[in-house]
């Protein structure tokens, strides 16, 4: 079976041979085509489905290599601000390895799905009176005081060398790099890691070229967009409602090594991608990760994305986070008589 991310791609990772791996055969997700998108279109995509991953999201790519350092560093405990993934993750990845796990997360903005992870595997739970980059703040000065806690935000160069690992996926199930890579960014460590994966395989000539990066933010936290930091940053999608990345500088840099791009999209968009790719590929995804399909669709029209394009969207959680947005729109459900012929009504088949 596949053995997780680490034995897969342990010759790219610093990763000691001695090492106990932490691993919960994450990654080798499906690069699914997504037929509706490419017709609608009129180019080749691909949905790079990271919810399929042990947690439900891409998150689980960076901690098996942060929790794996952090055990053989001798580290007893992991500290991590969350919107929510990243702390379902590091609780997973923690417990698995018998060490603590404690998450800041911002006081009423976590999907329920992510927190009854964290939850269930353990963690230890603090809400913090403010918003993600609060959390974020407060975790590096807690870390940096207590030395035996190791943080794993994507701050931590392990985060972002375990996720690049998806991009190594897509080129080796593609056979090469797709012309637009689009995803959503929030702390943009993912971004980052993306780039890296690919621009390592084309200078080891595993792949003949690197595609634009496209970093969808949403509308009301889109501080790469807007260049600069957003105080008081509001969306639906609540794991991209960070006002100030931190790996601003590196994910500025993806954009422009390749001459990419990034784009907002309004809460509206969102949810209509969030819509389209549960209602017609069949896959459903949390509303941020919607974002990087929403930033294709507008960059198809306006010409940024030409016709005949290869395209990989990395939709980056599982819908089942966030059953309260899922519902949130969902029309009255009326109870039938148990008779054959209300069934062939309400299928409108008599
Ligand atoms: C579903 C989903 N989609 C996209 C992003 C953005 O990725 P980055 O740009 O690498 O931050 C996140 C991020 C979540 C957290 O930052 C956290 O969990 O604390 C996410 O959960």
């Amino acid at each position: 079976q596949w053995p997780g991310l680490i034995e897969a791609y342990r010759d790219r990772l610093p990763v000691g041979d001695d090492w106990r791996v932490v691993t919960l055969l994450e990654g080798g997700t499906p690069l699914i085509a997504a037929p509706h998108l490419s017709e609608i279109t009129d180019c080749e995509v691909y949905l790079k489905v990271e919810g399929l991953n042990p947690t439900g999201s891409f998150k689980d790519r960076g901690m098996t290599m942060a929790v794996s350092t952090a055990v053989n560093n001798g580290k007893t405990a992991v500290l991590c601000a969350s919107t929510g993934n990243t702390s379902a993750s590091a609780a997973a990845y923690a417990t698995r390895a018998g060490i603590t796990c404690a998450v800041l997360i911002p006081e009423g903005k976590i999907a329920m799905g992510k927190l009854a992870q964290a939850v269930m595997h353990g963690a230890k739970i603090i809400q913090v009176q403010g918003n993600f980059d609060d959390c974020l703040e407060l975790a590096r000065k807690a870390t940096a005081e207590f030395g035996e806690i190791e943080l794993v935000n994507s701050v931590n160069p392990s985060r972002i060398e375990g996720q690049k690992t998806a991009a190594f996926e897509i080129v080796d199930v593609l056979g090469r790099a797709p012309d637009v890579h689009a995803l959503p960014v929030g702390n943009a460590g993912n971004i980052t890691a993306y780039w890296k994966g690919y621009t390592e395989y084309h200078r080891d000539g595993v792949s003949g070229s690197v595609p634009r990066m496209l970093g969808v933010q949403a509308a009301g936290a889109a501080p790469l967009v807007d260049g600069a930091p957003v105080k008081e940053p509001e969306t639906i999608a609540t794991a991209i409602r960070i006002g100030s990345p931190a790996s601003w500088n590196q994910a500025v840099a993806a954009k422009e090594e390749s001459s990419g791009q990034f784009r907002a999209a309004t809460d509206e968009k969102l949810l209509e991608a969030y819509r389209l790719i549960a209602g017609r590929e069949g896959v459903f995804v949390e509303p941020a990760s919607a974002a990087g399909v929403a930033g294709l669709l507008a960059a198809r029209a306006d010409g940024w994305v030409a016709a005949g394009s290869t395209v990989v969207c990395t939709v980056t959680g599982n819908g089942l986070k966030d059953p309260d947005t899922a519902l949130s729109g969902m029309p009255e459900v009326e109870a039938i008589p148990v008779d054959p012929v209300a069934v062939a009504d309400a299928l409108g088949v008599r």
